[in-house]
């Protein structure tokens, strides 16, 4: 896409940024983090952040940006024209940012020059005397695969998460301090609202907690205390080896990913952790069984979307089946590496069913040998369906939500 001149207005780099994002995203079906390692190039820290903020405030409220535009339009406008996006860019700042109009219509209308110009001014002119709608909305296509699954109120409760970032959770390697910020809601998490900048909260140079939804925080707690050896055979960046070796188990943290697996051992560096660390992939892996196997597996992410909104553009049923394909090859796989007795963790930060409860249904009848062990209750989730934990959107709803994730714990019968 070609840069606008961008030395109009200070604040048009950013604007621009946010704009090749988007479009890398929802063309070229790029994560947010991805599109904007190449799309802020070149720009400060905080003008980066701002571009990223736009983009995820953009892809919230897709839906309702769209119908605020169709509705302001006399002549329907292209769905992939660049006017929408600037449009849609431009109403998310308002609502989600609260830019003054000004300064909108200041850094939009450079991206639409020698285009649509007068158009964009006038609709946006038009649309910031009104009220605009406040909320975020799913696609249509996800609300309506999960209220089929879960029902209008989980698409409920989604909507409304979808509409704030969400609050920074904290997994603690030991004690969490007595006087360290935020509410506790299970035993080694702290929650804050509005963290700010991470690296200033007390204890991060010290290395004793780690940034982790809490629902992500759940898999690792079912690995049996005396389960001396254990695989972490999906692990990096290592949120979960992090929580077992400081569990005192000893891990073996297994990853295919390299450059990812470079984030796990910075990661056991800053906290002091210790793992061994195996580039590979499970397939391949070769060695003694272990006590437990935990298979955190790689998935559509649909759970994920508070924090990276785009998962709900990614996450096609295409994606869903080709992922649940992945997971069956997985679970396969690590069968001779657990031990007779021993534990089989599996996990998914998906709320797809084919990548939870379908998947254990199907693995548990190629594989007689093992069973479902129930999940206990802990705070405030519980077990559900055959005994494992199915967390949707209104789990927390009233404490800022979390991720939508399942879990679960599989006994190879000894
Ligand atoms: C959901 S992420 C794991 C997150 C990690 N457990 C944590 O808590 O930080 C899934 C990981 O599986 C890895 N992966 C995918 N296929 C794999 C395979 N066949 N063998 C080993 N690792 C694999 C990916 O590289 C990715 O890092």
């Amino acid at each position: 896409m070609p840069r606008p001149s961008e030395d109009q207005n200070p604040g048009v780099p950013a604007r621009a940024a946010a704009l090749r994002m988007l479009d890398a995203v929802l063309r070229r079906d790029e994560t947010l983090d991805q599109a904007a390692r190449h799309s802020t190039k070149g720009l400060s820290p905080s003008d980066a952040g701002l571009a990223l903020a736009i983009a995820g405030e953009v892809l919230r409220r897709l839906p309702l940006l769209d119908l605020t535009i169709d509705r302001a339009m006399r002549l329907p406008l292209a769905e992939d024209a660049k006017a929408r996006m600037v449009l849609r860019m431009a109403l998310a700042q308002r609502i989600g940012l609260d830019t003054p109009p000004h300064a909108i219509l200041a850094t939009a209308l450079p991206l639409v020059e020698g285009g649509p110009r007068r158009l964009v001014h006038g609709v946006l002119s038009n649309l910031f005397k009104r009220d605009l709608p406040q909320g975020a909305a799913l696609p249509e296509t996800v609300a309506k695969r999960w209220e089929d699954t879960w029902g209008g109120a989980e698409v409920k409760a989604a909507e409304k998460l979808l509409a704030h970032r969400p609050p920074l959770d904290l997994s603690f390697a030991g004690v969490v301090p007595d006087d360290f910020p935020g509410t506790s809601l299970l035993p080694g998490h702290r929650r804050l609202e509005d963290a700010g900048d991470v690296t200033a909260l007390p204890g991060f140079a010290e290395g004793g907690w780690w940034v982790q939804d809490i629902a992500a925080s759940l898999p690792a707690r079912l690995v049996p205390s005396d389960a001396a050896r254990v695989l972490d055979a999906c692990a990096a960046p290592g949120g979960k080896t992090m929580q077992l070796a400081a569990a005192g188990h000893q891990v073996t943290a297994l990853d295919r990913n390299r450059s990812r697996l470079g984030r796990l051992r910075d990661n056991l560096e800053r906290t002091g952790l210790q793992a061994e660390v195996v580039e590979g992939m499970l397939e391949d892996h070769r060695a003694e069984p272990y006590d437990a196997v935990l298979i955190d597996a790689p998935c559509s992410s649909s759970g994920t979307y508070r924090r990276h909104p785009e998962v709900l553009y990614r996450a096609r049923p295409r994606v869903i089946a080709d992922m649940a394909d992945v997971q069956a090859r997985l679970l396969d796989a690590a069968v001779p590496l657990v031990r007779d007795g021993g534990s089989l963790v599996y996990a998914t930060c998906s709320l797809e069913p084919e990548e939870g409860e379908l998947q254990v249904r199907s693995f548990l009848k190629r594989h007689s040998e093992f069973m479902l062990r129930p999940v206990p209750t802990i705070g405030d989730f519980g077990p559900s369906g055959d005994g494992w934990w199915r967390i949707l959107p209104t789990a927390l709803k009233n404490v800022g939500g979390c991720d939508g994730f399942f879990a679960c714990h599989l006994v190879k019968r000894g």
